[in-house]
């Protein structure tokens, strides 16, 4: 089984709410929604391919010292297994904007269990309500 290694952020606002993105029609799981994050390439740390997909995603900027590490998703889909270490952010610069065109939306971690989101995500929702 390929073990798939990808990189995952929960954005929190000044009101505590965190930033989920809709995968896109096409795409594996689509409709479902996730948070922001993508595949970590050869050669990359799992923190520069955040600052990466941040600025490609979303069109945000933030920097390794603003990831604190807060739990990792670990999953066994059908054809892969996916490792998804995933970190909080609390700073970055701009205004998250669905660049790719995939709708976001900001909600309480209380109401991410009432989301369509991916079998990996399930475990994280708890321990995001418990520390943010
Ligand atoms: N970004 C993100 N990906 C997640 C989450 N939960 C989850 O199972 N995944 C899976 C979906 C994908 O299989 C993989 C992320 O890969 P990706 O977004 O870089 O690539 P993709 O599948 O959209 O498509 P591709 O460009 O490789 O074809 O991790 C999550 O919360 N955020």
């Amino acid at each position: 089984m390929k073990l798939v290694l990808v990189s995952a952020v929960v954005l929190v606002d000044a009101d505590g709410r965190v930033l989920v993105t809709q995968r896109p029609e096409g795409k594996a799981m689509a409709g479902l929604w996730e948070f922001p994050g993508g595949k970590v390439e050869p050669g990359e740390t799992p923190e520069a391919a955040l600052i990466r997909e941040l600025q490609e995603e979303l069109g945000i900027d933030t920097q390794a010292s603003c990831l604190a590490p807060l739990t990792f998703a670990s999953h066994g889909y059908d054809s892969f297994h996916l490792l998804m270490p995933t970190f909080v952010c609390r700073r970055w610069t701009g205004t998250p904007t669905g660049r790719e065109g995939q709708a976001m939306k900001w909600v309480r971690p209380a109401a991410l269990r009432d989301l369509e989101m991916p079998e990996a995500d399930l475990p994280l929702i708890p321990v995001i309500r418990d520390w943010l």
